[in-house]
């Protein structure tokens, strides 16, 4: 095995499977009815009903007609590229720590697991704050704030209008969401007035050992939605309601939806977190950019209550706080450490 780090291995159960399943893959949804005008209430209706269906049935889809023009998404992976290309010691120039956590950081783990991947995460928001420590009863808060490289040029502007863009679609898709759930549109809009939302540039090296490593090992989002653009490499696998891993097509200029532990939360598991994983390959690399959509720290995350009118379905969580759970979760994503992270599950009612 060479010179492999030994953190790169996953144990044998988790090992993927080089040739699996891309059949019968993640619904594929058209959003042009929302550019309609004037509006097509049947047309929007369809699109609710497959929104719903899909969140039920995979709690990942694809989106096309998103609206959202191809120019921006060819500006950040460009500047993503020519980031990701230079040596180490430049990328490190604005690394991560525990004190800043946005910026450049190669040795992130996943269930203790270093995946094999760069990463690059900044936020938009000013200022984004979150809690200082994961300590119930410490209420102090932190800002952070991104460190742009200097290198390359325009990566910044790239970046700003790329995360704008993907923000405003976001929004859309909650809506959607909320709709499809018998909710009004904007139930969940006023949780993002003080976003914790992030967006982040993951680079897949090519790896000599995909059969033993992951890009990201299997996970789920703890936020609200992700908004993921890929590249045609493809290595994206998401679990199936039945246990099996299926990869993700990739197809051009589509985003790549789920739902995170938060929708599960608040619509009292009727759409739940899907775990996935990413695959590495040994001939080439690969990009993509999730744009994690998270509400403000302060929010107080619950099952929401129209959805538990009744003694047949109770709440199945009890309230937690976003900002302390987020900030239980990140500690892992710095050092192995001998407990399995904070997960939903652990706020579930006995009922
Ligand atoms: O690179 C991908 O396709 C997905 C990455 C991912 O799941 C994550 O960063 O949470
Ligand atoms: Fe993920």
């Amino acid at each position: 095995m060479g010179e492999i780090d030994p953190s790169f291995i996953q144990s044998t159960e988790h090992r993927p499977k080089l040739a699996s399943t891309e059949a019968e893959g993640i619904p594929l949804i058209d959003l042009s009815p929302l550019h309609n005008s004037p509006p097509d209430s049947t047309a929007m209706e369809n699109l609710v009903a497959e929104i719903g269906n899909a969140c039920k049935d995979w709690g990942f889809f694809q989106v096309i007609n998103h609206g959202v023009s191809v120019n921006y998404r060819q500006a950040i992976e460009s500047v993503s590229r020519e980031f990701f290309k230079q040596s180490i010691e430049e990328k490190s120039k604005v690394k991560r720590d525990e004190l800043n956590p946005m910026g450049y950081y190669d040795g992130e783990h996943t269930k203790n697991v270093r995946d094999w991947k760069e990463v690059f995460d900044f936020v938009m928001q000013v200022p984004t704050l979150i809690p200082a420590s994961h300590e119930d009863g410490d209420e102090e808060v932190i800002m952070l704030l991104t460190q742009w490289p200097q290198y390359p040029p325009k990566f910044r502007e790239a970046c700003e209008e790329y995360t704008r863009e993907t923000e405003k679609l976001s929004h859309k898709l909650l809506e959607l969401i909320s709709l499809s759930l018998g909710l009004p549109a904007n139930r969940f809009s006023g949780f993002f007035k003080d976003q914790t939302s992030f967006t982040r540039l993951n680079y897949y090296p090519r790896c000599p050992i995909p059969d033993l490593a992951l890009g990201v090992g299997r996970h789920k989002d703890a936020g609200a939605l992700t908004v993921l653009a890929q590249d045609d490499v493809g290595g994206l696998e998401v679990k199936r309601k039945d246990g099996e891993w299926v990869r993700v097509k990739p197809t051009p200029d589509a985003y790549i939806v789920n739902v995170g532990d938060l929708i599960q939360v608040w619509s009292n598991d009727k759409y739940e977190s899907v775990e996935h994983r990413v695959m590495v390959n040994s001939e080439r690399e690969r990009f993509s950019i999730p744009f994690f959509f998270n509400p403000a720290h302060y929010t107080m995350v619950e099952p929401v209550a129209e959805l538990v009118v009744n003694e047949q379905n109770p709440a199945k969580y009890r309230a937690f706080n976003w900002g302390k759970f987020v900030s239980a979760r990140a500690l892992s994503n710095f050092k192995k450490l001998d407990v399995e992270n904070l997960q939903v599950y652990h706020f579930k009612t006995s009922g």
